[in-house]
């Protein structure tokens, strides 16, 4: 269902083909007719005479992938070898490693930075613990920790097959918050003992970012971490989220000219991400809040695919004990919010809701709808994904808030630091510049993680979570 070409389906081939200009319109056209687009081409070497090019290609999908290919080779006077797919490419032998920042040139080197110098470092932190946090890499490092159960949309896909997006997730980290975070990735989905293994691990780092653990377990496993640890731990897939889509949504009533309490939200998927987006939002003076899933509309008494978390929300949700489909809970609404899977939302549901709807399909890889296919009936359409506008993802939240928290050396993540970041977000797009494709700050707007670790650090010193007064000297401060 994917539709435009980009950077995530590339790929680069090495070809034979045919000198002159023909051959050359020849090939874009056939590449543009099954949905490519070159982006670059290059004359690397001569091959027996024969001049050899590469091509760097984009496709909207993997079938299109193959289907570009086996249109070049058919086409007269070509012949392709050597195909590399630039993102398998990007990930081959892991994403991210560990760096000495010592020097370790010669004797003395290693006398300070191991035995015997370090017995020394090690024999002040055992007099003191707290002096771990400047001699060791624990005030800056995070453990990116899951089981694998639901990574990104993709469901439970297991520990192994999470890695690719945890290291992605310390590559993020790392980028813009200056955070140094370590995928964890653990072969148990029991609650007890995910919780167990932190605790075990939690020693050697300065905040737990739970990521991709399934609803309801990730709950539990949030709350018990929560208070028997005293660093912060934080679960991105509910509060990230729910923070961004708050900071998004503040910008995109500005647009459509609502007020908060007077809008109805509909969101779809009661898992992570969804039960916990509706806690904040309903803080943030949501009143009317309908949650649907694949058991439907969420309304008190429902039986089918009931969990204790989802009851609890019934009693708060859905005041007019609305009954049915994603479609009903649709009509008249002015928002929807998919934390769920692609595909689950058509164009003809949007046309039902109230004037100038707010369509946030959030679902990754692939949303509950293309943005190509809600734009001509909504106002506002952002989806968790770099290759369009308006990208709600909680890459805008969790580096800058870590980056705060460590700083702080909090000792917890509360409800005023998450509140913090969605206003540091939502300022960060001035009011003048707000239109209906730029509700959001770029990820890559260099003022936006400073602002949001610098408002959470605040809002933790205000709150008595922080646990030191002094801000420690951080990578992102120290510019
Ligand atoms: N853009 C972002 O920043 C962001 C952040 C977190 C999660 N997400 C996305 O939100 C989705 C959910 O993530 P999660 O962590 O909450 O996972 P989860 O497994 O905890 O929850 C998934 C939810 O989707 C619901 N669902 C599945 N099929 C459905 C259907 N046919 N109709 C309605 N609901 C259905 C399930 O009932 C469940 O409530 C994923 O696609 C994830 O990638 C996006
Ligand atoms: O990983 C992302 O891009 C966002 C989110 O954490 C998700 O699970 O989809
Ligand atoms: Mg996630």
């Amino acid at each position: 269902m994917l539709k435009n070409p980009g950077p995530s389906y590339s790929f680069r081939v090495s070809l034979d083909m045919p000198e002159g200009t023909d051959a050359l319109s020849r090939l874009m056209a056939a590449v543009g007719r099954v949905g490519g687009e070159i982006m670059e081409m290059k004359t690397p070497a001569q091959n027996d005479g024969k001049i050899v090019r590469e091509i760097l290609v984009y496709a909207p999908d993997e079938d299109r992938e193959r289907e570009i290919l086996k249109t070049i080779g058919a086409l007269e006077g070509f012949r392709t070898f050597d195909v590399i797919d630039c993102t398998f490419l990007r990930h081959t032998g892991g994403k991210i490693e560990v760096v000495s920042k010592i020097p370790m040139a010669n004797r003395d080197d290693l006398a300070m930075a191991y035995t015997p110098g370090v017995a020394r470092i090690s024999l002040a932190v055992s007099e003191d613990i707290e002096r771990a946090y400047d001699l060791t890499i624990r005030k800056n490092t995070v453990a990116i920790v899951t089981d694998g159960s639901a990574v990104l949309g993709l469901g439970d896909i297991g520990p192994e097959a999470a890695l690719p997006v945890m290291e992605g997730k310390a590559v993020l980290f790392k980028s813009f918050g200056g955070v140094d975070a370590f995928p964890i990735c653990l072969n148990t989905k029991n609650p007890e003992e995910i919780i167990q293994a932190v605790k075990w691990i939690a020693p050697g780092f300065g905040g737990i970012n739970l990521e991709d653990i399934s609803a309801p377990r990730c709950f539990e496993i949030e709350q018990r971490l929560k208070k028997e640890l005293d660093i912060p731990v934080f679960h991105d897939d509910q509060h990230g989220t729910a923070v961004v889509i708050l900071a998004g949504l503040i910008n995109a009533l500005k647009i459509v000219g609502k007020r908060i309490e007077e809008i109805t939200v509909v969101v779809n998927g009661l898992g992570a991400a969804g039960i916990a987006s509706i806690s904040l939002l309903s803080a943030a003076g949501v009143r009317k809040i309908i949650g649907c899933d694949r058991g439907g509309i969420l309304y008190r008494g429902r039986q089918e695919d009931m969990n204790p978390f989802k009851a609890e929300l019934a009693l708060t949700t859905n005041p007019e004990g609305l009954k049915g489909g994603l479609a009903d809970a649709l009509r008249g609404a002015d928002v929807f919010i998919g934390l769920s899977r692609p595909g689950l939302l058509q164009g003809k549901d949007i046309s039902k809701m109230a004037r100038d709807p707010i369509v946030f399909a959030m679902a990754n890889p692939v949303p509950e709808i293309l943005p190509e296919e809600a734009e001509p009936y909504a106002a506002v359409v952002a989806t968790g994904r770099s290759d369009y506008n308006n990208q709600v993802n909680n890459v805008l939240c969790f580096p800058g808030l870590f980056r705060g928290a460590l700083d702080c050396h909090a000792r917890d993540i509360n409800q005023e630091m998450l509140l913090a970041a969605v206003h540091a977000i939502a300022t960060a797009v001035k009011a003048d510049a707000l239109r209906r494709d730029f509700i959001i700050p770029s990820i890559f707007d260099p003022t936006v993680q400073p602002r949001v670790a610098a408002a959470v650090m605040e809002a933790a010193r205000k709150t008595g979570a922080a646990r030191s007064r002094k801000a420690y000297i951080s990578p992102i401060n120290r510019s």
